[in-house]
């Protein structure tokens, strides 16, 4: 079998724990399969380009340092103020200039140089997310011959989203070079080959199957991204006995718990959450007192300027509704921006009655899946799920909302916490057997077998 190459801005470097579904969809995927994974070390350094090299079971990891020009061009800049709106639907948060353009293609050659010497030709190399979209090209340009997949964990907006981006062409044509191009969900891949069709200058052979203005055929597809579902179900199934699980509960005093688990990142949706909670409170008056909500929101990418805002505006709000509806024994929000390891989250997934997960755009939501898997048969929580993220395809039976509409969610709130027994486990059995199929393996597996037929 042939080498597993993984390259991915973020990397999940042995003992760091960082939020984030990338990462750790990827770590439970290397695993099981070993090879080499490459990308950014996380850390800034006086020059660009250092090269770290750590070991792991069957991990190989090499890891490069940026300066803080490149950090701030490529990852603080193009990838995270231009790209990440674009690709969120967000057109009114894109800023874009030339120089952070520069830094983007400056770090993907930077990985290009580092990474090319290290690949045989009977590799299979696995590149991941918009950081890195012209890699391929650059590998090429330096004579790499093995096989080349990309995947896009976040959403593929409409062709005149992707069209208003300046040099869209250039930085869009730059996945051709790719053997196989994967996405979320097929209605990501539908919206790329419109993009194609429309202003990419290809055409669409047949559904998954492109040409180039130059003749050069490439595979898309829809790949849903999964979780270890045995393994976060069996991880909950333990952590009930962990002391910060019991705190959590005794903390309740009887209280349902809902809860939401995102990076702080305007994409979630988090003021609307907030916002629809509130309204909860005000339709089903009646409910007051009876559920607690708890928020856990690491910050995310924290030197850019909308996170920022984002971050005061959130704690605007939390203050504002507990202000306004808190009890002297009764806090209705709390909300924290610690980061959790799995051992814990899980307990708390299947300790609560109602997971909120509304982004108002999401490539695919790995937490809507992990709330599934951690809950107990006999007595499932109900997921809250909004239905512009990817993980709505496949989780049909969750209460789907539209998070714009305050009403909905606050109705949707109501009717979760009041949902008759059978029927959450109904709900929870249909969206398990799914999750049991198409979980981590299942997702790398059919990835991998298409690149290599492609
Ligand atoms: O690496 P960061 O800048 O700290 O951000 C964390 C990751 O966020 C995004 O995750 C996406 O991938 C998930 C798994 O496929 C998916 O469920 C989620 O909907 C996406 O938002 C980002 O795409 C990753 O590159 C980041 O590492
Ligand atoms: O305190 C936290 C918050 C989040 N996560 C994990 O970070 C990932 C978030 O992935 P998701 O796909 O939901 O969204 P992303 O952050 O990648 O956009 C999930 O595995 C969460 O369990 C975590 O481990 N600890």
């Amino acid at each position: 079998m042939s080498r597993l190459v993984i390259v991915s801005n973020r990397v999940a470097l042995p003992g760091e724990a960082r939020a984030g579904g990338l990462a750790i969809a990827l770590k439970a995927a290397v695993e099981e399969c070993g090879g080499l994974w490459f990308g950014w070390s996380g850390r800034v350094a006086e020059e660009s380009g250092r090269v770290h090299e750590t070991f792991s079971g069957n991990i190989r990891y090499i890891t490069v340092d940026l300066s803080e020009q490149d950090r701030d061009d490529y990852y603080h800049g193009f990838a995270n103020r231009t790209l990440w709106p674009l690709l969120h639907f967000r057109m009114d948060l894109v800023d874009y200039s030339r120089e952070m353009y520069a830094g983007y293609l400056r770090v993907n050659a930077l990985f290009a140089d580092r990474l090319a010497p290290l690949l045989q030709d009977d590799d299979v190399v696995w590149v991941h997310d918009y950081h890195l979209i012209p890699l391929a090209q650059l590998l090429r340009e330096r004579g790499v011959r093995c096989r080349l997949g990309f995947f896009l964990h976040v959403p593929m907006p409409s062709s005149d989203l992707l069209a208003a981006l300046p040099d869209h062409r250039r930085l869009f044509e730059g996945l051709s070079a790719y053997d196989l191009v994967g996405f979320q969900t097929e209605r990501d891949l539908e919206r790329f080959q419109d993009y194609v069709r429309l202003f990419g200058r290809g055409r669409v052979v047949e559904h998954g199957v492109l040409e180039t203005a130059e003749g050069r055929r490439l595979r898309a597809g829809a790949f849903p991204i999964s979780i270890d579902t045995a393994h976060i179900s069996d991880l909950a199934a333990r952590a009930v006995g962990k002391a910060s699980v019991k705190r959590l509960t005794a903390s309740l005093s009887g209280r349902a718990l809902a809860i939401g688990v995102d990076r702080l990142d305007y994409s979630k949706g988090l003021p609307e959450r907030f916002r629809a909670f509130e309204r909860y409170l005000q339709l089903y008056p009646e409910q007051r007192g009876r559920m607690t909500y708890l928020q856990i929101a690491p910050v995310s990418r924290g030197e850019v300027p909308e996170y920022r805002t984002l971050r005061q505006q959130l704690e605007g709000l939390a203050g504002h509704i507990n202000g306004k509806h808190a009890d002297a024994d009764w806090t209705p929000v709390r909300y924290v921006n610690r980061n959790y390891p799995h051992a814990s989250l899980t307990g708390f997934f299947r300790l609560a009655r109602v997971a909120l997960v509304t982004p108002l755009r999401d490539g695919m939501n790995l937490v809507a899946k992990e709330f599934v898997a951690a809950q107990d048969g006999e007595d499932p929580g109900v997921l809250v799920l909004s239905s512009f993220a990817g993980a709505a395809r496949e989780l049909q039976q969750a209460l789907l909302v539209n998070p714009y509409d305050l009403d909905g969610v606050a109705d949707a709130i109501a009717t979760a916490a009041a949902m008759p027994l059978e029927e959450r486990r109904e709900r929870w059995q249909a969206m398990m057997q799914r999750l049991r199929h198409h979980d981590i393996t299942a997702w790398r597996q059919h990835f991998l077998a298409t690149l290599r037929a492609a």
